[in-house]
């Protein structure tokens, strides 16, 4: 379990204050307006953001005395940041060694990830030559052959057509059940966030306005969820 109790970031405009708790093996998706705060909130998760006050948990360990590097996070952005001059084997070895000098059981852990993300055949291939779907999948590949429980992804397929968007986030949902990973997803696309996320949260305002099932789309009980869906 993540659990977010009045985490802080003061901006000279704007203060940002989270609490969350997100449950292991599940998929909380973040939703709301451009500015309201999505992607700040999972930098100030991973560690790039400075905290103000607050208290960031995983399973009662106290994550914010911890670098970035030693939190039990991995972040994937839209910009999967793939390195172009490397194949896509060593794009996800990067993911557990910099130097990409792997141990047999990191290898092994490089291609489980492929395998279980159906990139094996491209493993030998370069970034530039992949779709743009492929190429989320390296990311996300990398991420998982990290081992991290926390996983953190910011519109990550958001470039891709409905109907690939959709089969990756299918494979999200069955590694995140098969890995008892705890997901936090940042989306634009609500409706889509509902058919496989496990719960909601409607980020508004530097805060979480309101969360909930996926029910909070059909049902908002703020105005302000009602006029960012359109109602
Ligand atoms: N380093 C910073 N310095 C000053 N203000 C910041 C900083 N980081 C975030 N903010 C504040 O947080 C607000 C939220 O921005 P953020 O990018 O997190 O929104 P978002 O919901 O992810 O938007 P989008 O959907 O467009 O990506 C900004 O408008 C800004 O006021």
């Amino acid at each position: 379990m993540l659990e977010l109790n009045k985490l802080t970031a003061r901006y000279p405009e704007q203060e940002l204050c989270f609490s969350l708790q997100a449950p292991a093996g599940a998929i909380t998706a973040l939703i709301g307006p451009s500015g309201a705060g999505k992607s700040t909130l999972l930098s100030m998760l991973a560690g790039f953001s400075k905290i103000t006050s607050g208290d960031l948990r995983f399973d009662g360990r106290d994550l914010l005395p911890l670098a970035p590097a030693q939190r039990p996070i991995t972040t994937l952005f839209q910009d999967n940041n793939l390195f172009w001059h490397m194949t896509v084997y060593q794009n996800i070895a990067i993911g557990l060694s910099p130097s990409l000098r792997l141990s047999p059981q990191q290898d092994a852990e490089v291609m489980t990830a492929a395998r279980q993300l159906g990139i094996e055949s491209l493993l030998a291939r370069k970034p530039a030559t992949l779709s743009g779907g492929q190429q989320q999948r390296v990311g996300l590949a990398r991420c998982l052959a990290r081992r991290q429980p926390v996983l953190l992804l910011d519109e990550p397929f958001s470039a891709l057509d409905p109907a690939l968007r959709f089969e990756l986030l299918e494979l999200l949902r069955q590694q995140t059940d098969r890995l008892g990973l705890t997901v936090l997803l940042v989306t634009h696309h609500p409706d889509e966030a509902a058919r496989i996320a496990d719960g909601l949260a409607f980020v508004y305002n530097g805060t979480i306005w309101e969360s909930g099932n996926g029910e909070l789309l059909s049902a908002p009980r703020t105005p302000e969820l009602s006029a960012y869906l359109g109602g």
